[in-house]
């Protein structure tokens, strides 16, 4: 746990909606920056992270919960299921709809999956740029036949309108709690993996066979500075000094040719310019020290 003033509250925040209706959007904006968003692989942990929200007096973590649909077959029941798990345990629900449109389907399923919740339920109205202002109240109205809910803020995540109204809602909700995170720290999104997969890759492709398999690769930090670029420095673990030395290369240059080409492959996946940086490190026993580091405080497990 980091510093934590008296008075501090911090807590868990899921946001919940049909497919559109500008999740991302909000979250992008709740953050204050561009959180690098890629094709959502389906996922079964409860609690992944999605970004963290810092303030003075408070921190949010935003979670990523599996869709919330009507399920199809078994696997989606069983996602289905971790979502409302994962609804039952955070301090606030964020319903996001769609100004501009009556509730549908899509919005009905969800908010009789919510109706058995204690968790308080905001429902926010999002998108309110492109409705009068007089529609906004009977929309409302008919969101609130649904469900009873505790706040509901109208908003429009892509201009920011009433974002600032929503964090200060949102923080009246949370206990008094610890700060979890680093301030700086924004998003633990799978991008720490897959970037980790691609710079292993590169290591076993350019070494051939002088490289074990078991090579590991952890990514222990990625930033995004003002400018844009994201920072990414990670460390390839290998087992052996000789290992090392194969690594580094002579001059440095395997090291440089293994990070121009991940880093490559990076910029595409997160469509932005990236700054890598690399470290060789020795440890014999690396696989029991990558439990550590996934243990450590980055994914919150039940
Ligand atoms: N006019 C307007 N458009 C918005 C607003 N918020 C989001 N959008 C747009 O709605 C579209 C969908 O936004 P996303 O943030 O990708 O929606 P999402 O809910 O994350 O979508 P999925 O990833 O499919 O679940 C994008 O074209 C956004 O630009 C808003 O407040 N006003």
């Amino acid at each position: 746990m980091l510093n934590t003033p008296e008075g501090y509250r911090s807590g868990f925040v899921a946001l919940v909606g049909r497919p559109n209706v500008g999740k991302s959007t909000l979250l992008n904006k709740l953050v204050g920056q561009k959180v690098a968003i890629m094709s959502d692989k389906p996922q079964t942990t409860r609690h992944k992270i999605h970004s963290v929200l810092t303030r003075n007096d408070a921190q949010m973590v935003f979670l990523d919960t599996p869709g919330i649909h009507k399920p199809r077959h078994k696997l989606g029941e069983y996602m289905v299921d971790v979502a409302l798990g994962a609804l039952k345990e955070v301090d606030v629900a964020l319903f996001l709809v769609e100004a501009s449109e009556a509730p549908g389907p899509g919005d009905q399923y969800i908010a009789e999956q919510l109706k058995g919740i204690k968790t308080p339920v905001f429902l926010m109205l999002n998108k309110v740029d492109l409705i009068q202002r007089e529609a906004v109240l009977e929309r409302i109205l008919q969101y609130k036949d649904l469900l009873p809910f505790a706040e509901v803020i109208p908003v429009s995540a892509l201009a920011g309108e009433n974002v600032e109204r929503l964090i200060d809602t949102i923080i009246k909700y949370l206990p008094e709690g610890p700060q979890y995170y680093p301030a700086d720290m924004v998003t633990d999104r799978p991008e720490r993996f897959i970037m980790a997969e691609i710079i292993r890759e590169k290591v076993l492709h350019l070494t051939s066979e002088e490289i074990p398999h078991s090579v590991a690769v952890v990514v222990e930090q990625i930033k995004e500075r003002n400018n844009g670029v994201v920072a990414v420095s990670a460390v390839i673990y290998t087992e052996r000094d000789s290992q090392k030395a194969i690594l580094i290369g002579k001059g440095g240059n395997m090291l440089k040719e293994v990070g121009r080409r991940s880093r490559e492959e990076i910029e595409n996946l997160l469509g932005s310019k990236v700054f890598l940086e690399l470290w060789v490190k020795v440890k014999k026993d690396w696989r029991n020290k990558m439990t550590d580091i996934r243990n450590f405080g980055f994914t919150k497990e039940d």
